[in-house]
């Protein structure tokens, strides 16, 4: 392994920035977003780094070069001048106070880099290259972008919240492992996707009390199709189709969707039948999860009103995804 990855607490500490470019200016806002006490050294501020000057987020410090004492004041050093000179100086100075560097036009000199990441706060996903490919660690994090629903920061949260109580209520490790993994693939991450943050808090507290007796529900999803195109389906529908463990393919859906859908699922034609609440609800009951399709715009038509109605009135995580239609000129 190349580099050691570590997740280091920057609230309210000092770290010194040298350059106020494009590259300046992309590290320090992360660094903000960690709580950093930025000083900056540049000749010149990027527009963005003058107003977050202008608002005091930055603290500028001034002379006619760089005092080495600067970086010894500092926990993290970050060299992002295009002199590669000066760069270069800045890492010998760092390193001779045993001050981390990052140097933005040099791997070999930087004693730590900055990683691409994915932020669900509080979970961070951090990719590195090890100085390789930046690109390539850049393209991998927009996959994940793509990949990772924005509500896994608001399961986290949830388990945060309740953690002293599921530690008494569940003291074993194993058993508590064991409830943890059941969470994580019932209707708690499908209430929080759709949004219902109560629910999923009601879901979690019976859980909580019926331990491991209670078998997981499952959830639907109500998806539109639009006219077909896979690459006109949102990010949601997509996750939600890998991981659906039955799909109920409703007529005129196209194969195309159907073949992106994950392959371990069962597939079936969705029935017409005026049962189909039912079938759902025993299908969720059991712990699946169902996606639906139907083409066009799916589900959000009044006629199916009854059944979105029916189902969330059960207490079932349910959400509708419209598809993609064109308006027409
Ligand atoms: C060693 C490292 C040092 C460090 O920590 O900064 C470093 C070094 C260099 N990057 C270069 C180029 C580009 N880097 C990016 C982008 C990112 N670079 C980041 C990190 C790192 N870059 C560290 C290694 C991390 C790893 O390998 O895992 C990311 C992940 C994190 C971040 O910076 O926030 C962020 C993506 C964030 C995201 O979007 O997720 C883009 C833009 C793009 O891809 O869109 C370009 C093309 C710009 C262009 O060419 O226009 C060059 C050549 C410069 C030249 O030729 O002049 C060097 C120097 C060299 O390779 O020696
Ligand atoms: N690590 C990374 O992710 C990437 C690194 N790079 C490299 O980063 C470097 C900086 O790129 P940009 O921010 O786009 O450059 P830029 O030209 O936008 O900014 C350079 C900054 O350095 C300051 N500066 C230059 N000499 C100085 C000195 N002697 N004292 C004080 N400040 C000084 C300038 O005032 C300016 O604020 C380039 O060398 C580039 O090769 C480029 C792309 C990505």
């Amino acid at each position: 392994m190349p580099l050691f990855p570590l997740f280091a607490d920057l609230h309210g500490r000092e770290v010194l920035v040298v350059g106020g470019g494009e590259v300046a200016t992309r590290k320090i806002q992360a660094l903000l977003r960690a709580g950093a006490r930025v000083l900056i050294y540049a000749r010149e501020l990027a527009p963005a780094l003058q107003a977050l000057a202008v608002e005091g987020r930055l603290h500028r410090l001034e002379g006619d070069a760089v005092d080495p004492q600067w970086i010894e004041r500092a926990w993290l050093v970050v060299a992002a001048t295009d002199d590669h000179a000066l760069n270069r100086e800045l890492a010998g100075i760092a390193a001779a106070a045993k001050r981390w560097i990052n140097v933005v036009d040099d791997a070999e000199l930087s004693s730590y880099q900055v990683p691409a990441v994915v932020d669900r706060d509080p979970i961070t996903i951090a990719i590195s290259s090890a100085g390789a490919a930046p690109m390539l660690a850049r393209q991998l994090r927009e996959r994940l972008e793509a990949e990772i629903d924005p509500s896994l920061g608001d399961l986290a949260r949830l388990f945060a919240r309740h953690r002293g109580r599921i530690r008494q209520r569940l003291p074993a490790m194993r058993e508590r492992r064991d409830w943890f993994e059941r969470m994580l693939t019932g209707d708690i991450p499908a209430l929080l996707r759709a949004g219902d943050i109560d629910a999923a808090e009601h879901a979690f507290e019976a859980a909580l009390a019926e331990r491991g007796t209670r078998r997981v529900a499952g959830s639907v999803a109500l998806i539109g199709c639009g006219d077909g195109d896979p690459g006109l389906l949102t990010l949601r529908a997509l996750r939600l189709l890998n991981q659906a463990d039955l799909i109920l393919v409703g007529d005129g859906v196209a194969q195309a969707i159907i073949d992106i859908a994950r392959r371990d699922a069962t597939m079936q034609p969705l029935p017409t039948t005026d049962d189909l609440v039912e079938l759902l609800s025993a299908h969720v009951q059991a712990g699946l999860h169902v996606v639906c399709l139907r083409p066009g715009s799916g589900f959000t038509d009044a006629g199916s009103r009854g059944l979105r109605n029916a189902l969330s009135e059960r207490g079932h995580a349910c959400e509708t995804l419209p598809g993609a239609v064109w308006p027409g000129d």
